[in-house]
């Protein structure tokens, strides 16, 4: 597609505008369907496997990074049937220190390059801090766009910083680190805005959208969620390309976690209940898996200080 500002400007304000009440009445209608025992279960199990363990704190110390990667690697020491999460999320200069921890693992290395949260640096300076992140190991990019560029319309910049991030995700000797294209929706002017960015992250490479960093409210909402959902759907149908989601911020709670599974059953489809397609990006989660877990299998819950701080 042509990547001119004017063309892109075209392009994301022809989308179909997003209908609000259809929007929350659909999020309303997806809260009231619960799923029971059985199902629950291997719910439980299947949003263990897509967190992305998150510590992303001023105060992150290479010690509270190998003990979230000890977490990651094994949630449960007493269960040994609850499956690692699919990666750990830090800050760049910590990659190293949890890609030693995870060596051999199944689980990721995310890390926020780009100058998070704001990404107010020059573009040369958020390339840096990508590329560093890469060398170090990190096997995921999560990138915040550049919100001021996408509300002041200059919609050209930003897909040329996504394109130039993509880039220098790239590996000579082996596989690319996956970009996750950060929209921070809490800062954009609405759902019109959320489609578009999500469209635009697409169209320049992203491997995954992903709503927020965590550090502005609101953040991860069902309803924003629901909405990046029908744009990796509609985009996999216009371009062949499956793109993936990751909604972050604020999602703590079992029943949380499970009614975005349910969104993303009903409104992307059963092709994105899988890790690879779907990832919860969380710093409180776990342990509430943990705990309802431990209630399906044993009846009863643990003890509140059972499980290690996530
Ligand atoms: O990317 C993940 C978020 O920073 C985590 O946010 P949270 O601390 O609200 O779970």
């Amino acid at each position: 597609m042509a990547t001119g500002n004017a063309a892109l400007r075209a392009f994301l304000h022809g989308l179909p505008g997003v209908d609000e009440a259809g929007v929350h009445a659909r999020v309303a209608d997806l809260a009231t369907r619960s799923v029971k025992t059985t199902a629950k279960a291997h719910a439980i199990d299947l949003a263990i496997r897509m967190v992305d363990l998150t510590t992303l704190e001023g105060a992150d110390t290479p010690g509270k990074v190998r003990a979230l990667a000890a977490k990651a690697l094994l949630p449960d020491p007493a269960d040994r049937g609850v499956p690692p999460v699919a990666a750990v999320c830090v800050y760049p200069d910590l990659v190293p220190v949890a890609v030693h921890a995870l060596r051999g693992s199944s689980v990721g290395v995310a890390s926020v390059a780009t100058s998070f949260p704001a990404g107010r640096a020059p573009l040369e300076a958020r390339l840096l801090d990508t590329r560093a992140a890469v060398a170090d190991g990190a096997t995921e990019i999560d990138m915040v766009i550049d919100r001021g560029a996408f509300l002041a319309g200059d919609y050209r910049k930003v897909y040329e910083e996504i394109v130039a991030v993509k880039e220098v995700c790239a590996r000579p000797d082996g596989e690319p680190a996956h970009l996750k294209v950060i929209l921070e929706t809490g800062e954009l002017a609405g759902y019109d805005d959320v489609r578009r960015a999500s469209w635009l992250a697409m169209h320049a490479g992203a491997d995954f959208i992903k709503t927020s960093t965590g550090k502005v409210a609101p953040a991860a909402t069902p309803a924003v969620t629901l909405v990046m959902l029908q744009a990796v759907r509609d985009f996999r149908a216009a371009t062949g390309r499956q793109v993936g989601v990751k909604p972050a911020g604020g999602i703590r709670t079992t029943k949380d976690a499970l009614r975005n599974l349910v969104l993303v059953n009903e409104t992307a489809g059963p092709d994105w209940l899988d890790p690879r397609w779907f990832r919860i990006g969380a710093s409180s989660l776990l342990n509430d898996l943990l705990m309802q877990r431990a209630k399906l299998t044993t009846g009863t819950y643990p003890g509140p200080d059972y499980y290690s701080a996530d």
